[in-house]
């Protein structure tokens, strides 16, 4: 079976001839995909592209101009964002002013949620990213990793079901880029949440997608979809692995 063909169920993320454009400069033209739940896909392509446009219409942030967005098999216009979709950006965006556990517990604001509930939900996301020691630290105290590491709780902490990344790890030095691929994909393992990732770096998106798509930018459109059947744990040195990375340079 192919995506296409999956049943509404399985269907994460469904964008049917999607368009937008920015006053007269087009940025995406009819872009239409099926993102199967708890599936990881990367957007690859030149700057210009519509990746974090994409993102930002995944996220209900953005309005399209035209064509359908289905998100968990509801149309996005009625879909409750908050709490279902985390988004993670490039800067972390901690607050300076506030500890790792006020940082993440800041995802749950105006959640609803009672306290104690609260306080479970941040102890439980900053164990999920091996932080739970450092609860009563300042984000100044924290090196590079710790930081991305207090972000990606901060998204967790919600319990996302779509986790959407615009290049969240692409200011991180190459040893704790690499942690951090391992942190996701465990936690994704875990949760069976389905990620989406921005990236320009072709070895993040064949070490840790299941699937790359390329955009082409003016206007933004679907270049080429590549599924990744390379077993995991993938190293970038190794010749299969190696490979794919090759081909997609030649793609992007
Ligand atoms: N809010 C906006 N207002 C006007 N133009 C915008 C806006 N957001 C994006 N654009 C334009 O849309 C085009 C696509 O931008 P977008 O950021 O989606 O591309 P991208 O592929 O993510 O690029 P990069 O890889 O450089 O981040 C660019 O020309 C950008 O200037």
């Amino acid at each position: 079976m192919t995506i296409s063909t999956l049943p509404d169920t399985q269907k994460s993320i469904a964008l049917l001839a999607v368009s937008k454009s920015f006053a007269a400069q087009k940025v995406l033209e009819n872009i239409s995909l099926t993102i199967q739940r708890g599936e990881i896909v990367a957007l690859l392509g030149a700057s210009g592209g519509g990746k974090s446009t994409l993102l930002n219409i995944m996220s209900g942030l953005l309005p399209a101009d035209s064509g359908e967005i289905l998100l968990q098999g509801v149309p996005s216009e009625k879909f409750q964002h908050w709490q279902r979709v985390a988004y993670l950006f490039q800067e972390d965006r901690l607050l300076p002013w506030r500890t790792v556990e006020q940082n993440v517990h800041f995802g749950l604001e105006n959640s609803g949620l009672d306290a104690k509930t609260r306080r479970q939900r941040v102890a439980e996301a900053l164990e999920l990213v091996g932080l739970a020691e450092f609860i009563r630290h300042w984000p100044h105290q924290l090196s590079g990793g710790m930081r991305s590491r207090v972000a990606l709780a901060r998204s967790l902490v919600v319990q996302p079901e779509i986790l959407l990344m615009d290049e969240p790890f692409s200011r991180l030095d190459p040893q704790t880029r690499s942690a951090m691929h391992d942190e996701l994909l465990r936690i994704q393992h875990l949760t069976g949440m389905t990620v989406v990732l921005v990236t320009h770096d072709v070895e993040e998106a064949v070490v840790l997608a299941d699937r790359v798509l390329i955009l082409k930018p003016h206007p933004g459109r679907l270049h080429n979809e590549t599924p990744l059947d390379l077993p995991r744990p993938r190293i970038a040195t190794h010749p299969a692995v190696n490979e794919q990375i090759r081909l997609l340079r030649l793609e992007v």
